[in-house]
């Protein structure tokens, strides 16, 4: 039988970048096949190809063994591939239905094509068992929910090889395995899936075959069922990665933060968050566990300054940090000078600027900090800074003048952790620091946070990977329904106990 897809000898450049060098590989009809590879390396811009949406410099593409041109998205669909992107392309205030009929023949304007729409959307939500209302609008489903409608579109187009960009990175434990089941489904009917991702369990759980990249080429193509996951997080980055990572005893020094009371009710006054109290103490991560959309990001907004809250106060090395309805907008950077730095979790919204270059994201909010003699920007200095630090944190390209929008997502990611470490906190913020990111990358962020911690630094951490809280923190703390659930030392680390305590099961 013919491949689904084959790519011979496949190039694309960038300017000096080149994002893929000669990549030749083969997908059968009917698997799973999994791609994987640092981030920059390459995989992005393959699957942007293959859907026509950026045009190759040299090699051909095979779908079922014959060469095909595709010069455009539209022909992508037409020839039967389906993208499922990392950020979601759907219309917010419109409907399911609206949203699947959106760009298909025939438009949305006839009341008979509705129905018969419906209909159809109908068949293929019990077909494969796709949880959606097919009359419900964008903006009140959760984000599983969002995706779905991705898969359902995809599928009314009647996409036989279907894409998935990182498709778990926003999804709960529970959400990946109901998508995972939607993928199996998907397979039994002869269908073609390419799946994206950096976490290497679930490469090892759904797909047939993998792919590894690195620096644009192929340097691996292997049967899931003959290989492991060391093996290929060795092929991704050249190296073994280390596991148990270092990091001096537990030993905390005065409290930094004291959060009192914190209360926040949004303006309907639905509470946020509710009675939320903990310390933190220089040279100690607590971690924040839970399900993303139960306060976490909302303690963050609030403890950066970004959000003021209705109740309650938090204390800053002994101070009542200084919430001032007629100060609000001033408040981040108030926050900053005070030595509170903080990694946002959407750091395309709240980290980067994106169409500015990497080298004023490097210091982008600290600008008053960096500022030379008599108030003017010394730019020599702060172009050699930038050098120094795209190569002590490994940010590829190394190109200051590069707009940070262009950077893959965990180089972007490390330009913002890099900024934040060097402006020398005493308490850092950081939220999901490792969505979307490499495992060599995640390597890295994990030994700059313990080196943090273990120079004295107080690190609240909010992540939605267990393994990740697991790695970092000297205590964890769980949030559900906007209430702290539950408290323990790693030492006690527990994952069925955080399972419950997520799901607001009991208060220890
Ligand atoms: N439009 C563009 N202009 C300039 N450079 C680009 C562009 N798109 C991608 N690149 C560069 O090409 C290289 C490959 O990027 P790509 O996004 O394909 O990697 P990736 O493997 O998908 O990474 P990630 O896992 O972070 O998504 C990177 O160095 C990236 O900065």
């Amino acid at each position: 039988m013919q491949p689904a897809v084959e790519f011979r000898g496949i190039s694309k450049h960038f300017g000096a970048v080149k994002a893929n060098t000669d990549v030749s590989f083969a997908i059968a009809k009917g698997a799973i096949h999994g791609l994987v590879g640092e981030n920059g390396a390459g995989k992005s811009t393959l699957m942007s190809i293959l859907y026509g949406y950026y045009h190759a410099d040299g090699g051909t593409i095979l779908l079922d063994g014959r060469e095909c041109q595709i010069r455009s998205s539209q022909e992508a669909i037409r020839l039967g591939i389906g993208m499922v992107h990392q950020h979601f392309m759907l219309v917010d205030n419109m409907t399911v239905l609206d949203n699947v009929m959106l760009g298909t023949e025939g438009g949305f304007r006839l009341a008979s094509h509705r129905a018969e729409a419906e209909k159809k959307l109908r068949e293929i939500c019990a077909r494969y068992r796709l949880d959606v209302d097919p009359l419900a609008t964008i903006h009140d489903l959760s984000v599983g929910a969002q995706q779905r409608v991705e898969i359902l579109k995809q599928i009314y187009r009647s996409a036989n090889i279907l894409i998935l960009d990182e498709p778990t990175a926003v999804l709960t434990a529970q959400e990946t395995e109901s998508l995972f089941e939607i993928l199996r489904l998907f397979k039994e009917q002869g269908k073609t899936i390419i799946l994206i991702t950096h976490k290497l369990q679930e490469i090892m759980d759904i797909t047939d075959t993998v792919t590894v990249m690195r620096a644009g080429r192929v340097v691996g193509a292997v049967q899931t069922a003959g290989t492991s996951k060391e093996a290929l997080a060795n092929m991704m980055v050249g190296r073994p990665i280390e596991n148990n990572l270092p990091r001096a005893p537990y030993q905390p020094g005065a409290p930094v933060l004291e959060v009192k009371g914190l209360q926040l009710k949004d303006s309907a006054g639905v509470s946020l968050l509710e009675d939320i109290n903990f310390t933190l103490r220089a040279g100690e991560i607590v971690a924040i566990a839970g399900v993303s959309g139960n306060g976490q990001s909302e303690l963050m907004e609030i403890l950066s300054g970004m959000r003021l809250p209705t109740g309650g106060h938090a204390d800053f090395e002994g101070k009542p940090l200084p919430y001032k309805r007629h100060d609000a907008d001033g408040l981040p950077r108030k926050f900053r000078d005070l030595g509170i730095a903080h990694v946002p979790e959407d750091r395309l919204r709240d980290g980067v600027v994106k169409n500015f270059s990497v080298m004023h994201n490097t210091f982008f909010g600290y600008q008053d900090h960096i500022k030379g003699r008599w108030g003017l920007f010394d730019f020599k200095h702060i172009a050699e800074r930038c050098a120094g630090l795209l190569k002590e944190f490994d940010v590829r390209p190394p190109n200051p003048d590069l707009r940070i929008g262009l950077l893959s997502g965990g180089n972007q990611q490390k330009v913002v952790i890099a900024r934040e470490v060097l402006a020398k906190p005493k308490l850092m913020l950081v939220g999901q620091p490792t969505r979307g990111v490499d495992i060599g990358t995640i390597e890295a962020i994990h030994t700059q946070l313990l080196a943090l911690r273990d120079a004295g630094v107080a690190i609240l951490l909010v992540s939605v990977e267990l393994e990740e809280v697991r790695a970092l923190a000297d205590r964890i703390l769980v949030m559900c329904g906007g209430r702290i659930t539950g408290e323990m030392p790693v030492n006690e680390f527990d994952t069925t106990r955080i399972g419950l305590l997520m799901g607001g099961m009991h208060k220890s």
